[in-house]
Order: structure tokens, then sequence, then C-alpha cells
């Protein structure tokens, strides 16, 4: 079975190098389906299970899907004539499909796409993004597992959104980018992934105002065409690297990681003791022997990450004294700490929130990841457990991590992934190690 064996222990210590965006590049992907002429060429593609998800969904709806992965360039071409009907077979392995909703529905005039599969971290409904293209003037029908959309002409409105969902507010910015007239969007979702998305759309002939802020205002244009683009960096991947830096005691330098982009991380990271150094070439992580214990609660961007909640928990169950944890996001991402209890965790959950009290002695255990960031977090807790920690479920990992193995193990790491059931047998010194 493929699983990663750590043994804990080691500080890390080097510099790491970053990808692109996966909660970027996949609605990046989705938005080449508008370029009626030209091609969409984009740079820094990270090599993830999800964008060959995505590649397979644009290809079904026959687009040209060129990735050359040596380069992590990759080119879409979506000047023929498109398909509007993105099958359950691809929808249902990732959420993130549905953001081709939007654009479909702006292209084509119809769109039909499976309903997405429910997350463990969540239900995850898809209210905004419907309730937002019937204010753009879609029929909605829902029928047979699926959600199909109508409209000849999408007609700007003025939407406000109850909650600054991600993919609806990605979803309603790029049906907005061809209706008449001009839409706005109130409390719009301001992460930087959104203002990435918009960047590539006023590439493609978009016109987009106000990204990144709360209120998006986009003026619509009769037709997108290709364009060239670099996906921002991944701000996730780059705070787990800071957490694994953070717990280990380590001294880590995340290349070309963006401060900015990481302000409620850092911030958090510095109040347990930790040493954040912003440089030209990134940002330098210095661990602390004594971490100390901090609150925390995540919320839409500029809050906490959610996507980071897993990865800090282990950082406060590492500290002296007893720290809150609150889940506002979705409301069931504390299945890590589940798995965390066999690794000697102790913590008290009492509705969204944990009580983790630390200084957890971690001790290596079996265990199976139940969503992306859980494994990662998994992964995090063997690096300081005691003896060898066995992370399994690793394709959720492998949905938003590139060569975590590898790039942990050039840190200093004691770390291995393969192919492995006799674990009795298993030396670290398994001259296989440092080939992920
Ligand atoms: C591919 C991608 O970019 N994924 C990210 C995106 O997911 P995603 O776009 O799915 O997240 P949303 O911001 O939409 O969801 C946030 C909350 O709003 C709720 N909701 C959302 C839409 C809706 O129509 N109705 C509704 O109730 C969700 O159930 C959830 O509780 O943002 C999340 C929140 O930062 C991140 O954790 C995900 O990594
Ligand atoms: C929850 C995440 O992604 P998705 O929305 O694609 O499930 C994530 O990246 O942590």
């Amino acid at each position: 079975m493929d699983k990663i064996i750590v043994k804990g222990g080691k500080r890390l210590e080097g510099r790491v190098k970053i990808e692109g965006a996966k909660n970027a590049v996949l609605p990046i992907q989705a938005a080449s389906i508008l370029a009626s002429t030209g091609i969409v060429q984009l740079h820094n593609v990270p090599i993830l299970s999800d964008v060959f998800t995505m590649n397979s969904v644009l290809k079904f709806l026959n687009i040209n899907v060129k990735f050359n992965q040596a380069t992590n360039d990759l080119i879409l071409d979506a000047s023929e004539k498109i398909s509007s009907e993105a099958p359950f077979e691809y929808v249902s392995k990732m959420r993130a499909s549905m953001v081709v909703m939007g654009p479909l529905l702006a292209r084509c005039g119809h769109a039909k796409v499976a309903l997405p599969g429910g997350c463990a971290i969540g239900s995850r409904p898809i209210d905004l993004h419907l309730k937002g293209l019937e204010a753009l003037g879609a029929t909605i029908e829902q029928h047979d597992g699926y959600i199909e959309a109508f409209a000849d002409q999408l007609k700007a409105n003025n939407i406000y959104l109850d909650f600054p969902s991600v993919g609806a507010t990605q979803n309603i910015m790029m049906a907005a980018t061809l209706a008449n007239g001009i839409t706005t969007i109130e409390n719009a979702a301001r992460e930087p992934e959104i203002v990435d998305l918009a960047n590539v759309l006023n590439k493609m002939g978009a016109r987009v105002h106000g990204a990144g802020t709360e209120t998006i205002r986009i003026q619509g244009v009769t037709f997108l065409h290709g364009c060239e683009h670099s996906v921002v960096q991944d701000r996730i991947e780059a705070g787990t690297f800071m957490v694994a830096a953070a717990v280990t005691n380590g001294d880590v330098v995340i290349a070309d990681a963006i401060p900015e982009h990481n302000k409620p991380l850092i911030s958090k990271l510095r109040e347990m003791g930790v040493t954040v150094i912003g440089q030209d070439d990134g940002v330098r992580v210095i661990g602390t022997s004594v971490i100390l214990p901090a609150n925390v609660k995540t919320m839409p961007h500029p809050g906490f990450p959610t996507d980071m909640q897993p990865q800090i928990s282990i950082l406060q169950l590492c500290a002296h004294g007893t720290s809150v944890l609150e889940e506002t996001v979705f409301e069931n991402r504390f299945m890590h700490l589940n798995e965390l209890r066999r690794m000697n965790a102790n913590f008290r959950i009492e509705g969204s929130a944990a009580m983790l009290q630390g200084p957890t002695d971690f001790n290596g255990a079996q265990v199976a990841a139940t969503d992306l960031r859980a494994a990662a977090a998994l992964v995090l807790a063997g690096l300081v457990a005691h003896g060898y920690t066995q992370v399994t479920n690793l394709k959720y990992l492998d949905r938003g991590y590139y060569d975590f193995t590898g790039k942990l193990s050039r840190l200093g790491a004691d770390i291995y992934r393969g192919d492995v059931d006799d674990t009795t047998t298993f030396t670290m010194n398994n001259p296989a190690r440092n080939t992920n």
C-alpha cells in the first residue's frame, strides 16, 4: 500500500521551492472556456491530481489541452466549438469542477454540470453559485443529479453574497464577463486566488475591477481571447512548510513565498514565539524551543485560512499550554484530530471549537488521511513524533501537494514514501528514500 513513513526528531533546515497555487489554477483552467479565439498559455502550473482532473473535464468539453510537466506549462485552446456538459465521472472527483458552470453558461448559453459529490470536510452546498447565476438571468433546473442552466444572453445585476464564498464569487465573476452591462458582486470573496483569476480574465479582454476587495465590478464585453499568465504561488503550500519549520524548531527559507498572502498565519507564528523574516527571496522561518499557546479562529480571507487549520493544530498541540482552535468555515474539519489521538494528542471538541492541550509527546502510529490538509497535518505530527508514523490515503495529499515527501526529505526529514507492506523490516536507510 502506498504510504508515507516518517521518523520524527529531525530539525528541518534549508530552502524549499513552492509551486503555483492549486486554488488559483483550477478556476483559471475553467476560465479558458471563455476564450473563443487564441490560446491560454499558463506557466507555473503545479503537477497535482486536481489539475489533471480539471484538464480531463476541459478535454471532455472539446478543449485542446497540452500540459508540459517538465516546464509546468499548460496550453488550453478553446477556439473550436465546445460542449456545454460536464459529466458526473469528473465532477464527482473534484468539487472545484463546479467553476466550469459560469464560463460554460456565458459562452454557450447553456451549462449542464453534475452535482458535485459531498466532501468530507462539510456539506458544501452551491446555493450561492446558483442564486448569483439566476440574478444574471439564468434559468436553473436540477434533475437526475445534474444542474442545468440556460440563458440566451446574461444580463448584469447587483449581487450580494450572504457569505463571501470563493467558488460562488469565481463562478459569478466569470459569467458576468460576457453579460450585458455592469455587474457588481458585494460581500465578494477576497482571497489572492480571486485576484489571480481577475488578472487572467482582464488579460483575456474582460473588465473586472476591485478583485481583492469586498466589491467587484465587472463590465460585460462581447468576447474573450487567449492570454499568457503565470499562476500565483501557493500560499497554503508555503504556509504548510512554515509550520513544518516551526514545529521542528528548524530554520527554513520558503523560496518566493509572498508574505502578504500569509499575514494571518505569520502573525500567529510570531505570537507563538516563532521568528518569521520577510526576505527578498522569500520567507525565512526559525523555530523556537518553547512554543507558546495561541488561539486560532478560521475566517474568510483576510482572516486565518481554514486550509491551514489542520496544520496549525499540530503547532498548537506542541505549545506549552492550552490553545483554542475554532473552525467557522466548514462544519466537519476536525477529522485529523481524531487520527491524532492515536499519536497521543490530548484535546476536547466542543461544537466548532477544539481545546488543544500541549505540549504533546507525540508517539508514532499508523494514521489515515481523511482529506487534503489532514494528510499534511498528520505528516507534520510525524516529523516531531517518537518513532515511526505511517500515513495512508495519500490520494488526498496528491490533490494539493507536489513532491511533499521529497521536499521534506531534502530539508533533512527522515521520510520515505512508497509501497511498503512489511514495516517491520523497513529501515529509514532504505536507498529508495530520496527518489520521490
Ligand atoms: C478549489 C478551491 O479554491 N477551494 C477552496 C475554496 O472552496 P469553496 O469555493 O468550495 O469554498 P467556499 O468559500 O465556497 O465555501 C465556504 C463556506 O461557504 C459555504 N457555501 C459555499 C457556497 C454556497 O453556495 N453555499 C454555501 O453555503 C460552504 O459550505 C462553506 O461552509 O474556498 C475554501 C474556503 O476558503 C477553501 O477551503 C478551499 O480550499
Ligand atoms: C478544501 C480544499 O480544497 P477543495 O475546495 O478543492 O476541496 C483545500 O485546498 O484545502
